[in-house]
């Protein structure tokens, strides 16, 4: 690793080492050759190719949408101050994947309270629907208006405020939605706010759109400064000289191109907090096809396993530098970027733009995220499929096939790990409360510190959103090791003949499926009792011998 001394920057966004990177600077010849800062920069959609024309051309929005979210300041700026004078201060957003992951790291970064459900862990929804409830607004975020997850979050509020006899009904609602979706005509039915965003962005592009700016503005962040980040940033885009996200964009292929194709994301800890999960699902969801693509492995920090590797790009990301300071948090990663978070989200989506076409795929669609979505449906209408476990192992029972002689949580984690192909990855998937059981977590550097291989953690069902579309439609060299939980307390969805806890069984079931259907290895851990369970497991991974 060398390099970090030469930076590419502007408007205060800079990356450092891309050029360093072998390949980066044919790529990015390349790339100017064929004029893609200006075609980009003129939204250009025959960028990526024939077939994937027809969706560029509605989804290159996000390249100046930043311009026209202003227009929605003043009417935010008073539902915000109308909703303070009722006592009405406790925003909770509810939205899956690029409708809750920007406004996660926006409110994370500027630290402001904002309650983010993305989860149908019935543990997880009753937490948020008993937390201030007679103080709470919900945002309902949702491009489509026909993601499960979000709807069934809609109802479980709209439920709670009508048991609890508050007033106000639909107008404690704010539903940002795409016009013409059928959350457009709920949110006239509801009598909720309603945000329509601009429906020429993607989902995990719409960062800086009403996707972005509803929430987080709801929760007292400024976001007119978000805007002008990227506006002084986007002068750059159209450039062939200083453009910092076209060398990123550069790298990241070149890189993927020439085996390293596992993207290690680490905060530098300067300033910026989560970045990595929404870069996550920016890279995964956009690349992650036709067996290609970059993995994301979201590291928690410098020094944790698996920053680095033979087969890793190590990327670290934070806010803008003082002068004569050394990027990378202590290590010195491949690339640095550094720099206002709301350029961080611009660069991030031009960058993937670039590598995309570099790859030759389609950064706009998501063809294989549709598979577990229809799995779930059908075993929701039909059932749970019948499923004994291999073995039982204390509180944890261990499903799988033909887990040979284990019979223990440390010898199925043993097979799993040993079944790592080279350039593979285990992805670790737990379907859990992600907050009151943050601690699952912890299992990923635990592995990660036992394999030469990348180990990913996800928290379902909100990585079907993200990671789901690699491992099934990037390289087919994942193993996979997915987590559920006995549910102590269900939760009914109003209007619907499911539960909340028969809603995450399915989605984590349906993943199966389509897991098993590409001949995956897959090690499925039940915790019959969460606390100890997670605990067992995390012991377990602790005390793995090195498994090369
Ligand atoms: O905003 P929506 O339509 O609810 O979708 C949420 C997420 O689901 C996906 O469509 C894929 O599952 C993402 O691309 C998107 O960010």
């Amino acid at each position: 690793m060398s390099g970090l001394l030469e930076v590419e920057a502007a408007a205060g966004l800079a990356v450092y080492g891309a050029k360093a990177v072998p390949g980066t600077a044919d790529a990015r010849a390349q790339l100017t050759a064929d004029r893609v800062p200006e075609r980009l920069a003129a939204k250009d959609p025959t960028l990526w190719g024939p077939e994937a024309e027809a969706e560029a051309k509605i989804r290159l929005g996000w390249v100046d949408t930043f311009r026209h979210s202003r227009e929605m300041l003043p009417a935010l700026a008073e539902l915000h101050a109308e909703l303070e004078s009722i006592g009405i201060d406790h925003v909770v957003l509810a939205g899956m994947g690029g409708s809750s992951l920007a406004p996660e790291v926006i409110a994370r970064t500027l630290d402001v309270d904002l309650t983010i459900l993305d989860s149908t862990d019935p543990h997880q929804v009753r937490a948020a629907l008993t937390d201030r409830l007679a103080n709470a607004v919900v945002v309902v975020s949702s491009k489509s208006g026909g993601t499960i997850e979000t709807d069934s979050h809609r109802r479980a509020y709209l439920k709670a405020f009508e048991d609890a006899g508050l007033p106000g009904g639909g107008s404690r609602f704010v539903i940002v939605t795409d016009p013409g979706s059928p959350f457009e005509a709920i949110a006239d039915e509801m009598g909720a706010n309603l945000f329509l965003a601009d429906p020429n962005v993607g989902g995990r592009y719409s960062a800086l759109t009403a996707f972005g700016l509803v929430p987080t503005a709801l929760a007292g962040v400024d976001v007119a400064e978000l805007l002008d980040e990227a506006d002084d940033f986007s002068a750059s885009l159209a450039s062939d000289a200083e453009n910092p996200a076209l060398s990123l964009g550069a790298a990241l292929a070149a890189a993927a191109l020439a085996g390293r194709d596992k993207l290690a994301l680490v905060s530098d800890g300067t300033g910026i907090v989560g970045l990595g999960d929404w870069i996550e699902q920016l890279i995964a969801e956009s690349t992650g096809k036709q067996g290609r693509g970059i993995l994301p492995v979201v590291v928690e920090s410098p020094d944790a396993p698996g920053a680095t590797g033979d087969d890793v790009l190590t990327v670290t990301v934070g806010g803008s530098l003082p002068p004569e300071s050394v990027p990378g948090g202590g290590i010195t990663p491949h690339i640095a970027v550094n720099g206002p978070l709301g350029a961080h989200f611009l660069a991030w989506e031009y960058a993937t733009a670039v590598a995309g076409r570099l790859l030759q795929i389609n950064p706009f669609d998501q063809p294989n995220v549709a598979e577990s979505k229809e799995n779930t449906q059908r075993i929701l209408s039909s059932g749970l499929p019948e499923e004994r476990p291999a073995f039982t192992d204390g509180t944890i029972e261990v499903y799988g096939t033909d887990l040979g002689h284990a019979s223990t949580v440390d010898q199925a984690l043993g097979w799993l790990l040993g079944r790592l192909p080279p350039g593979g990855y285990l992805a670790v998937l737990a379907f859990l409360d992600r907050f009151a059981e943050a601690d699952a977590a912890k299992v990923r550097a635990a592995l990660a510190g036992h394999t030469p291989r990348p180990v990913t953690f996800g928290w379902g069902p909100r990585y079907l959103h993200s990671t789901g579309q690699y491992h099934k439609g990037g390289p087919q060299t994942g193993a996979f090791l997915q987590i559920t939980g006995a549910v102590s307390e269900d939760l009914p969805v109003p209007g619907r003949p499911y539960t909340f806890g028969q809603l995450e069984a399915a989605q984590a079931a349906g993943d199966r499926a389509a897991l098993a259907r590409r001949g995956r290895p897959l090690v499925r851990l039940h915790l019959t009792d969460r606390k100890a369970g997670a605990a067992r497991l995390l012991a377990a991974a602790n005390e793995l011998p090195w498994i090369s």
